[in-house]
């Protein structure tokens, strides 16, 4: 085109030289990050029908009110499931659309939390009563456990379900002001039922934290019905971001239930007033929390990814010093600054994916053996998950914010996508449990491993990961052999803990390499970016390493050394190990991380369409600004 430089021409691939270097097969490396052929399919379908469909536009999220821009998630999610229904989408396929469609709604908690809740929770009779209403959304649902006054501690939440034996029903009540229920996405202004959390009390006696179903809202017209007071909490962090989920408040006034609504797989209350614990564990009311903590390990891995994808294209396209003789600048993705800032957020984001991927087979595994009264695994799994949920969450937040601060000014504007995604994201670190309170939980199950077994955890992990089981029983020893109590000690075993989880992610990715995985140069790529992974965090915390004894100051330096030989490996790959995540334009919402590169003329671009812009001279110009430059600002009125 006349007068436009080869920067500006839309349609090129200003990435096609970094593309051209990959050294192995990208199409077969996006069915490893999608986990089968039939997952990718399913992906890149689904992704490609949102993208292409105006009715999930999102680039004008920033510049809505909060009452729009909550009208508009409604718009979404509504127009999310007729699309769900004319088009005869499959489960996968509909959970696929919610999640590119990529704004958090209260469908979120119906799907996430209320139907795992009544599935994990529910006796059979109760699962063919509501499941069916609740697939149809002729209910909508919410998770109601949180409270003003309690959130991790749950068996201190007030709120009470006192057994009436006469009409054969439970009355809810919110006591107390700090028992008002508070926090619960979909709760403020949508949800029509929840699963409320009460203390049970039968005949006079406390029987502990159970669930209940709870209708909150007409289904005719969705005023709240008699003793229930709801509402938002108002604004979250960030524009835009998360408040477009209405987390609501919540109390009840004497709200009578039926008995029969009361969650009864794990204990039963019988009309005659008799409390019966099953044979299984109390801690199976927790269950919808550990299915819930497994998924957000996958979000982690997605979220991250997404964060990584903007900041390693921008990284190849951005120019900055180095001219030679006129030549071009150099590539911000070649200072080894930069490398060692952002590939260990590449390698991480495959790593958390892997184990994403292994903690979803976990969680089946001890659902089947749930289901044959088996309680053996479920300590690990409370602890793989709750642990596993803190290290992903807190590297995954810290990531996004790294990946901000790697494109530089241009990682600040929210046209970037980084502003939101981070927004959005970091309540990962506290919701579902916050990150410290897991980690004791984590703390607590080693130290009863420790006393268990001796000093060996386990020695069911790969060889290359012998100096990481080493520094875990270095810790806990360091710990465990002072006699002091847990509380006392509760942040050095947090560390210990955190060390334990990395060992976990360390195994499984090396687990994984053992595993068949076609594609040329695929295999190789993933094994340079397990040892990033591990010689990274070796490096990150040799301290604990040193102290082990079982790696010396030259090992430590070898591991350094190491680890720059790799991230020139990856140097080659980068753009193509980032386009294995598949991600669309539409999806990632970012004009640095678009698959073309062109971001400048993007850029200029977008900066026109903003509200401000609307005329030359501002608003405000003639009352505040004019008076100021014409000295005249002392006998204005402001
Ligand atoms: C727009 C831009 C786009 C960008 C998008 C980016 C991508 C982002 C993805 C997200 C997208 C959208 C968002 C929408 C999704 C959001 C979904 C999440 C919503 C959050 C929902 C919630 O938060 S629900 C509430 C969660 N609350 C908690 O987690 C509470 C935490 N506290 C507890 O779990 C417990 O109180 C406790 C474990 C801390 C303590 O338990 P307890 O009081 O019983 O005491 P003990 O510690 O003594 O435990 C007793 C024994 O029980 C064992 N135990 C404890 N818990 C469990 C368990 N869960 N399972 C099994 N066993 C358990 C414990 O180990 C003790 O055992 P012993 O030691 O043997 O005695
Ligand atoms: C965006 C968002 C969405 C949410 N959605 C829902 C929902 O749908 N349903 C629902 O029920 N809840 C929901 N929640 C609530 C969430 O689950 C709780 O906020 C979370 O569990 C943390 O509990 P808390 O707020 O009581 O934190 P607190 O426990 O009060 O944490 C405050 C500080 O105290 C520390 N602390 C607490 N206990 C200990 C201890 N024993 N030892 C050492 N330190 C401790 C913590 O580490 C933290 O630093 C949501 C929260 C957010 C932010």
């Amino acid at each position: 085109m006349e007068g436009v430089g080869e920067e500006e021409m839309e349609g090129v691939d200003h990435l096609a030289h970094e593309r051209n270097k990959s050294e192995f097969d990208v199409d077969a490396m996006k069915i490893v990050w999608a986990g089968s052929p039939h997952a990718f399919d399913v992906s890149d379908r689904i992704s490609k029908l949102v993208a292409s469909d105006p009715g999930f536009r999102k680039d004008n999220r920033s510049t809505l009110s909060r009452k729009e821009l909550f009208k508009n998630t409604l718009r979404k999610a509504a127009y999310a499931w007729k699309t769900i229904v004319d088009l005869r989408l499959s489960e996968e396929e509909a959970a696929k659309l919610r999640f590119y469609v990529d704004e958090p709604a209260f469908t979120d908690l119906h799907w996430g939390m209320f139907i795992p809740a009544i599935k994990g929770q529910g006796t059979e009779e109760q699962q063919q009563k509501w499941l069916p209403l609740a697939y149809k959304m002729q209910i909508i649902g919410c998770y109601a456990q949180t409270e003003l006054g309690h959130g991790s501690n749950v068996q201190g939440l007030e709120t009470t379900a006192t057994f009436d034996s006469q009409t054969d029903e439970f009355i809810i009540h919110s006591p107390t002001l700090t028992s008002s229920k508070w926090w619960p996405g979909g709760l403020g202004k949508v949800a029509t039922h929840a699963i409320a959390y009460a203390r049970l009390i039968v005949g006079g006696r406390e029987h502990g934290v159970h669930g209940f179903i709870v209708q909150l809202r007409s289904l005719e017209d969705h005023s709240p019905l008699l003793g229930i007071t709801v509402g938002d909490i108002g604004m979250k962090f960030g524009n835009g971001a998360y408040n477009t989920m209405d987390n609501g408040v919540l109390q009840f006034d004497h709200v009578r239930i039926p008995r029969n609504q009361m969650l009864m797989r794990v204990s039963q209350v019988t009309c005659e007033g008799k409390y019966k614990q099953s044979d299984v564990p109390r801690q199976l009311v927790y269950g919808t929390m550990v299915y819930v903590r497994q998924t957000i390990v996958a979000d982690a891995s997605c979220a991250l990814s997404r964060a990584v994808c903007i900041a390693t294209r921008y990284s190849a396209v951005r120019r900055q010093f180095g001219s030679q003789n006129g030549g071009p600048e150099t590539q911000v993705i070649d200072y080894k600054t930069q490398q060692s800032r952002l590939f260990p957020l590449l390698a991480s984001a495959y790593a958390f994916r892997f184990i994403g991927e292994w903690l979803k087979w976990l969680y089946a595994d001890v659902t089947q053996r749930l289901q044959a009264n088996d309680f053996s695994t479920l300590p690990e799994a409370h602890a793989c998950t709750a642990g596993l949920k803190s290290l992903t969450t807190t590297a995954t937040a810290d990531g996004i914010e790294e990946c901000r601060k790697l494109c530089g000014g241009h990682g600040y504007l929210c046209s970037s996508g980084l502003p939101e995604l981070f927004a959005v994201y970091v309540p990962a670190c506290t919701y579902e449990g916050d990150n410290t309170v897991l980690l004791l939980q984590v703390a607590r199950f080693l130290m009863k491993t420790v006393s268990q077994l001796g000093s060996r955890l386990s020695s069911k992990k790969p060889v290359g990961t012998i100096a990481y089981m080493t520094r875990v029983e270095h810790l806990m020893q360091c710990r465990c052999g002072v006699q002091r109590g847990f509380a006392e000690l509760s942040a050095d075993l947090v560390e210990a803990a955190v060390a334990h989880c990395q060992l976990i992610v360390v195994s499984k990715f090396i687990e994984k390499l053992q595993q068949e995985i076609p594609g040329k140069g695929v295999k190789q790529q993933l094994e340079v970016l397990c040892n990033i992974y591990a010689l990274f965090l070796l490096h990150k915390h040799q301290g604990d390493f040193l102290s082990t004894g079982c790696i010396t100051p030259k090992h430590a330096a070898l591991a350094n050394d190491e680890l720059r030989s790799l991230y020139s490996q990856v140097r080659p790959n980068a753009i193509a190990l980032v386009d294995a995540f598949n991600y669309t334009d539409h999806y990632l919402g970012s004009i640095l991380g678009c698959y073309d590169g062109n971001v400048y003329p993007k850029l200029y671009e977008a900066a026109w369409k903003d509200p401000l812009n609307e005329s030359v001279v501002p608003d405000g110009y003639h009352l505040y600004i004019r008076p100021l430059l014409k000295q005249e600002i002392r006998t204005a009125r402001l």
